[in-house]
Parts: structure tokens; C-alpha cells; sequence
């Protein structure tokens, strides 16, 4: 797997203890990627870096460019893709800090660009979704996570939701009805525009906060979110790292 991405999300901006080579710009058919395309090297085993909301966290979810970013990993010869995202818990096994590889998703986003195939009027393509994540690439991350030691959930149902807004507590209830037990806001249309790419592309979620309506049911702090992701990243590195050393 010489050909790892990840994309960083909410927490992740930048992979500690890759030693970076070099930085490629990427110009896409779709406009541009969130950020240049970071090459290094995790523990000896090539690997490249893109943060989903850029460098300095300035890109909303609901602006992220989905589509350059997969269109430029693909370009550059990158076949597998691990999207790290923060979620809130909804289901009582997603608590904080803990790390799950959704095998689900259900999208309430709207009004994203989200499909390379809306402009071939005389081709219409229906890709497959029915499992949205790469059974291959989910199956080494849980075994990646389990030789960290690591309590790794293996499956869950990711709700993605339109943001920038937290949820409503009436509305995590919902989503709680529809199966999803993490409510996140990229993992759609990203893990669909993977999949007509044909990228291999799984999600490692983590766990910022309890939902909105979940846990105390208090007021949800940036200062709460921050500080379980920096145990939850942790705990990302490791797994990781033992992505890279089990090829
Ligand atoms: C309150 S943090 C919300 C922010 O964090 C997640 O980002 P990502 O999936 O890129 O880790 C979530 O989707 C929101 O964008
Ligand atoms: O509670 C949440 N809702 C939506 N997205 C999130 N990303 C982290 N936490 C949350």
C-alpha cells in the first residue's frame, strides 16, 4: 500500500511524525484541492497527507472541495484513502474518544457537488453504494487498530449532516431512529465521489463530544471537542502506524 492518502479532518491537520519529502500543488478539472498534497514517510512506508478543511482550518465543511480533493489524490497515483473525521456520539457505545470504522452512512447533506458524473448527459452512470467503504481498506483498519491495542469499534452507521450548524437534539434523535449511531458533516459526499473514482476509501471516525442531546445534554464546547480529539488523534497516530507497518 505504497499508495496511502489520508485525509485529515477536524483535530488533524497535520500528521505528526510523517517526515515530509515534499509538497505536491495539484491543479484539478474540479478548481482546487483544500491544500497541497504532503508526501513523507510514517515509520519508513510512504504515505500522503491532505487536511480536508486546508492548513489553517479555514475551509467549512459545507465548502470543502470533495471533488478536487479525491480527483488530485487519484491524479497523483494514489489508489487507497483513509478519511480521518471527528463525530459526535450518538448511539451509547460512541463515547468520546473512542475510534470506530463506519460500514454505513446515510447523507442529509444538500446542495454539494457530489457526483463526477453530472455533466456526461449521454453516459448516466449509477455506481454501486451499497457498501459505501472499502471492505479491504476497513478490514486493515481494524486490524491495525487491534495490534495497536487499541478498542476499536468496528462498525458503525455515520449520519453526515450539512453543518456548519451542531444538530439539533430533536434532529440526533432522528438520526438515532434512522440507524446512525456518529452524526459527522464530510463524510458525504466524500466517500461517494471515492467510490466513482474507484478509490479504495474508508473512514476512521473519532469521537469529539457526545451529540447534541446525548451524554449531560449540556452546551457543547469547542474547548470539550478539542481536547477529547487530542487523545482521540492519539489514538489515530497509533492505529496508523500500525496501518503502514502491516502491509
Ligand atoms: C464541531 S467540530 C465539527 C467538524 O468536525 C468534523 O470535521 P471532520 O469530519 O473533517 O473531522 C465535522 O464533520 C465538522 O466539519
Ligand atoms: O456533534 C457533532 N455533529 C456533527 N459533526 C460533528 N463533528 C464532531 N462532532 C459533531
Amino acid at each position: 500500500m505504497s499508495d496511502l492518502a489520508i485525509i485529515g479532518g477536524t483535530g488533524l491537520t497535520r500528521l505528526s511524525g510523517l517526515e515530509i519529502t515534499r509538497r505536491e500543488v495539484v491543479h484539478t478539472p474540479y478548481g482546487e484541492p483544500s491544500g497541497p498534497v504532503t508526501h513523507g514517510r510514517l515509520l519508513g512506508h510512504a504515505v500522503a497527507f491532505i487536511p480536508r478543511h486546508g492548513s489553517t482550518h479555514n475551509i467549512p465543511p459545507h465548502r470543502v472541495n470533495y471533488r478536487a480533493n479525491l480527483w488530485a489524490l487519484r491524479h497523483i497515483g494514489l489508489t487507497h484513502v483513509v478519511a480521518v473525521a471527528a463525530v459526535g456520539g450518538v448511539t451509547p457505545a460512541m463515547e468520546p474518544c473512542r475510534v470506530a470504522i463506519p460500514d454505513q452512512v446515510i447523507d442529509y447533506t444538500w446542495a454539494r457537488a457530489h457526483t463526477f458524473f453530472e455533466e456526461d448527459l449521454e453516459h448516466v452512470t449509477h455506481i454501486d453504494f451499497t457498501e459505501p467503504y472499502c471492505a479491504e481498506l476497513r478490514a486493515r483498519l481494524i486490524q491495525a487498530g487491534a495490534s495497536a491495542g487499541l478498542d476499536v469499534i468496528d462498525k458503525a452507521t455515520y449520519g453526515a449532516t450539512q453543518g456548519p450548524r451542531l444538530e439539533s437534539a430533536a434532529e440526533i434523535d432522528r438520526l438515532e431512529r434512522d440507524g446512525c449511531d456518529v452524526v459527522g458533516m464530510t463524510g458525504m459526499p466524500e466517500a461517494a465521489l471515492a467510490r466513482e473514482l474507484g478509490l479504495c476509501y474508508a473512514s476512521c471516525a473519532v469521537v469529539a463530544n457526545w451529540a447534541p442531546g446525548r451524554g449531560d445534554g449540556t452546551v457543547i464546547t469547542m474547548d470539550e471537542i478539542s481536547a477529547n480529539l487530542v487523545s482521540g488523534m492519539e489514538k489515530v497516530k497509533r492505529l496508523l502506524e500500525a496501518l503502514v507497518t502491516s502491509r
